[in-house]
């Protein structure tokens, strides 16, 4: 590196010092851009938008009407109840005020400069200027006495006229201008008649100066002059945002990790202050968008599912909730499965109720409903479910009637791959995944939205639970290419009541409130919560429907579902009733889950082991309903959830010896034994 040092002119010692060009020049000239190359580069430049964004939707425009005229009439009502003591206080300082106005009168009559003059010509010795100014002073008082007689004269005819001669309204008018008026010049400016609206600091404006500091607070910017603005702090939604253009080396996640000391910084609380990254940027570009108050704290527009004329499409996001700046957002429910966690009391029944009402707007879908608190909450689904596909209650049969249904769905998981591939084969979709086009061709690939609401009753039951657990695990993974979409809704976050291999393999997870960290983690994944996701913050009821979502490679983000209640939820089952005139009522799902250990038992056919080719059979011809679609591996799996392993078993046929999977009476009957202690 080189360094140039210059001497300053006339001064031997002094030196200024310029250091010089790091290493040799390596930057090619500036290129020359023809007009029409500038054209082209300036058009993806982002335009600032014309209008405030809030004047462009409607949400954000009734939001801020309302504000208005309920601010108003606050303002209006606050003011009408303290009237008398405003009356009293202003009749106080009016006399004030008119003391004030006759002395100032008096000083005006006295001409009081005129004392002091006289009084320097008199120090001065100098008796010719006194009696000039004395004589003028004279003149003067007389003139202004005369005046001021005037003045008094008028007012007192002006107030008996008023009394006796005028309409009664006259003086009336008088006084309420007058009376006032006189207040107003006697009370003193620190002590206002009216009472302040407001009460203590309240956020009215976010400026740079304020995200300046506090991002200096956050301890990742250090000079308060780094951060830059590419555009101007303004309105956005319900509160203000400022985009920010980060010191190099800082980028927007820092900050984000950082928002309880950003919020510190602005002074405001934890829940008004909203950092994110911004899509399409480089990782420096900050917004931080500031609410006018706590979001925890705002209305949220109604949902548009309450649209009469909404038709939806399982293969499209839909309608779901809102987000901290009351923008809609939706739910996607292709490919994917949802879960949602939370403690009792955060919403979230009516969350995972929004995705099941979203997705019988679509009338080709088949909802399915496992309820297993009781509660009616999702009565309304039942006309919609193939028959047995509702459960309500925290009954065994209940319970029992949830295996059956996931029994349903394990065999579709086996029908469906078949069908799909064939129509792909025949063009419908370049991969081998579900797509409107297949579904509306063939009635048996309609999509499924199957909820378990309280799912860790299912997951924990003693009798059922582990192998609920396996066909859930199972289902997570091979359904979402499938079309078929699982909804499950938990209230008990332990890896008991919650397996990983569950939630692992789930896209849509949205935790509600909850009480710290692992709940937090164990809903939307390890790391969640020191990534910046801090569900803990929503308190139960009161902030009841918000959540923190993470999606599919989308980041953290905070949403609310929008508040649909039991009378809306009717509503839109109603509709999607009639939107399903004509489409065929899919058949019924078996009603009754089996003990499969007691039907192996049952259909024994002798010896001390059986392969489970000979087994299945058995049980297929014995109870149809329930196992004519069983596969081999499907009975493997499902023997060792329920608690017995098939095994390698060797037998001689026709002289040779050949090993198959199947099942040892002793491990069989210790395992029926082993069942009945637990339960
Ligand atoms: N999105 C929302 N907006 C406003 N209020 C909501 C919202 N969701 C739920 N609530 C309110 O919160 C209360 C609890 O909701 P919900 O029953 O869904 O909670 P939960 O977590 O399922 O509770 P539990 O586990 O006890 O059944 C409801 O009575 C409802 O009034």
């Amino acid at each position: 590196m080189t360094h140039e040092v210059i001497r300053v002119d006339g001064d031997a010692e002094a030196v200024e010092y310029r250091p010089g060009q790091p290493g040799a020049p390596v930057d090619g000239p500036d290129e020359r851009r023809p007009l029409h190359a500038t054209i082209r580069a300036r058009e993806a430049e982002p335009r600032r938008p014309l209008v405030p964004g809030w004047t462009r939707n409607a949400d954000q425009r009734r939001e801020v009407a309302r504000w208005a005229v309920g601010y108003a009439g606050y303002t209006v009502a606050f003011h009408t109840l303290r009237a008398p003591k405003y009356a009293a206080k202003t009749a106080a300082w009016s006399v004030v005020g008119a003391g004030r106005l006759v002395a100032r009168q008096l000083r005006w009559w006295f001409v009081a400069d005129s004392v002091v003059l006289q009084q320097e010509a008199a120090t001065a010795n100098d008796p010719e200027t006194w009696m000039r100014l004395h004589d003028k002073a004279r003149q003067a008082r007389l003139f202004r006495g005369l005046v001021l007689l005037a003045e008094l004269l008028g007012l007192v005819a002006g107030g008996l006229l008023a009394r006796f001669l005028a309409p009664w309204w006259v003086p009336a008018l008088v006084g309420l201008v007058a009376v006032p008026a006189l207040a107003l010049a006697g009370r003193p400016a620190h002590r206002p008649i009216l009472d302040r609206v407001s009460v203590g600091p309240r956020f009215i404006k976010l400026t740079a100066d304020q995200v300046r500091r506090a991002l200096v607070a956050t301890g990742k910017v250090r000079d308060e002059a780094a951060p830059s603005f590419p555009r101007d702090i303004g309105r956005d939604g319900p509160g203000w945002l400022a985009s920010v253009e980060l010191p190099s080396g800082v980028i927007a996640t820092d900050i984000i990790d950082k928002r309880e000391q950003l919020a510190g910084g602005l002074r405001l609380p934890f829940d008004q202050v909203w950092p994110e990254a911004v899509k399409g940027e480089h990782p420096g570009r900050l917004d931080v968008w500031v609410a006018d108050r706590p979001v925890s704290a705002m209305r949220q527009p109604a949902s548009p599912l309450l649209d009469e004329a909404l038709q939806l499409d399982y293969f499209q996001p839909m309608p779901y909730g809102f987000d901290v700046r009351m923008r809609e957002v939706t739910w996607s429910l292709e490919q994917r499965n949802s879960v949602f966690g939370g403690q009792p009391g955060s919403g979230k029944t009516l969350a995972a109720r929004n995705v099941a009402l979203g997705a019988v707007l679509d009338p080709l879908v088949i909802p399915l409903v496992s309820e297993l608190k009781g509660s009616g909450d999702w009565d309304c689904f039942e006309p919609l479910c193939p028959p047995g596909g509702y459960v309500c209650g925290a009954t065994t049969a209940a319970t029992r009637a949830t295996v059956a249904m996931l029994e349903y769905l394990l065999t579709e998981c086996e029908i469906r791959p078949d069908l799909i591939a064939r129509y792909a084969r025949q063009g419908l979709n370049s991969v081998k995944a579900l797509n409107r086009r297949m579904a509306e061709r063939d009635e048996r690939l309609r999509p499924i939205v199957a909820v378990f609401d309280e799912v860790q009753e299912a997951i924990t039951d003693p009798e059922h639970g582990k192998q609920v657990a396996a066909m859930l695990t199972s289902l997570v993974k091979r359904g979402r290419a499938l079309g078929v979409h699982l909804v499950l809704a938990t209230q008990r976050l332990d890896k008991d009541s919650l397996p990983k291999g569950i939630t692992s393999n789930v896209s849509n997870r949205a935790c509600l409130s909850v009480p710290g960290q692992v709940e937090c983690d164990m809903v939307l994944g390890t790391g969640a919560y020191k990534q910046g996701a801090r569900p803990n913050a929503f308190q139960p009821i009161e902030d009841a429907g918000w959540m923190v979502v993470a999606g599919l490679g989308t980041g953290f983000g905070t949403r609310r579902a929008a508040y649909l209640d039991d009378r809306a939820a009717a509503a839109i089952c109603a509709r999607a009733e009639q939107l399903r005139h004509g489409v065929d009522r899919p058949d019924p799902i078996r009603a009754e889950a089996r003990n499969l250990l007691a039907d192996v038992r049952e259909v024994w056919p002798g010896g001390d082991a059986v392969w489970s080719e000979v087994v299945v059979p058995l049980l297929a011809e014995r109870w149809p309903d329930a196992y004519a679609d069983l596969t081999v591996e499907q009975f493997g799996s499902l023997m060792a959830s329920a608690g017995v392993r098939t095994v390698d078993i060797g037998r001689r046929i026709d002289g040779r010896q050949t090993t198959r999977k199947g099942v040892r009476l002793d491990a069989l009957d210790a395992g029926i034994t082993a069942r009945q202690l637990k339960s």
